[in-house]
């Protein structure tokens, strides 16, 4: 089966078409407003139209209240994608509400292997994604790499999408060591923060469905 992949913040309709043409499976958009890449729920929704079914759609956002959930699945999203400190019971209720929900885990050493499980047992996507550095602006979409070596104890019939820092450079090595379900990511194939580049997208992908 083929790599389920996700590119997470993207702002224009150009960059949209360069990633479903380059064969993106998700395509994601940020609300947070301390990132680069956040969009307001109008943009969002505005993008969403424009994406009209032609991949699945994801909103990532960070500890969402009941208040902007609400708004947020007014945009009618494939998924929503939680990228904060939620628990199993928030993506539990998240998914009640009639959305499919990825989760986000930051792995920075084994310990944190250990909510692995429970966290696959109910979300419908999950990423394993490196812990932001002190001090970031945010929790995630950071380039930061982690250690994937940790993931060889991880229950093999546990599927993930690999994430944090994936690169043109070191997309093909994430693929043979650490055979993931899927692959995120977003400042990879940037120029600058937050601002995508449509060659970067096309050879990310060129490399990784090699
Ligand atoms: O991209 C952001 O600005 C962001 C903000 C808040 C939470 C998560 C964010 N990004 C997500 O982080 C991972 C890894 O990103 P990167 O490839 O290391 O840049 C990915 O899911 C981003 O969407």
């Amino acid at each position: 089966m083929s790599l389920l992949i996700k590119i997470c913040g993207l702002k224009t309709p150009d960059m949209i078409d360069a990633a479903l043409e380059a064969g993106v499976d998700l395509i994601g958009f940020v609300h947070f407003a301390r990132s680069p890449r956040h969009l307001d729920l109008s943009d969002i929704g505005r993008l969403i139209r424009y994406v009209d079914g032609r991949a699945e759609t994801v909103i990532l956002t960070v500890n969402p209240d009941e208040d902007l959930l609400d708004h947020l699945l007014a945009l009618d999203p494939d998924y929503i994608q939680l990228h904060g400190q939620e628990t199993v019971e928030r993506v539990a209720h998240i998914k009640e509400r009639g959305v499919k929900v990825i989760k986000a885990l930051a792995i920075g050493d084994q310990e944190d292997l250990a909510k692995v499980p429970r966290y696959a047992d109910k979300a419908d996507l999950l990423i394993l994604d490196a812990k932001a550095p002190e001090n970031a602006a945010h929790p995630g979409g950071n380039g930061e790499v982690f250690d994937w070596t940790l993931l060889k104890a991880l229950d093999p019939d546990i599927k993930f999408m690999l994430s944090g820092g994936l690169t043109i450079d070191n997309v093909e090595q994430a693929i043979r060591d650490v055979q993931p379900f899927g692959l995120d990511l977003s400042s990879g194939v940037e120029v600058r923060k937050g601002e995508k580049d449509a060659g970067l997208i096309k050879e990310f992908m060129r490399r990784a469905r090699a």
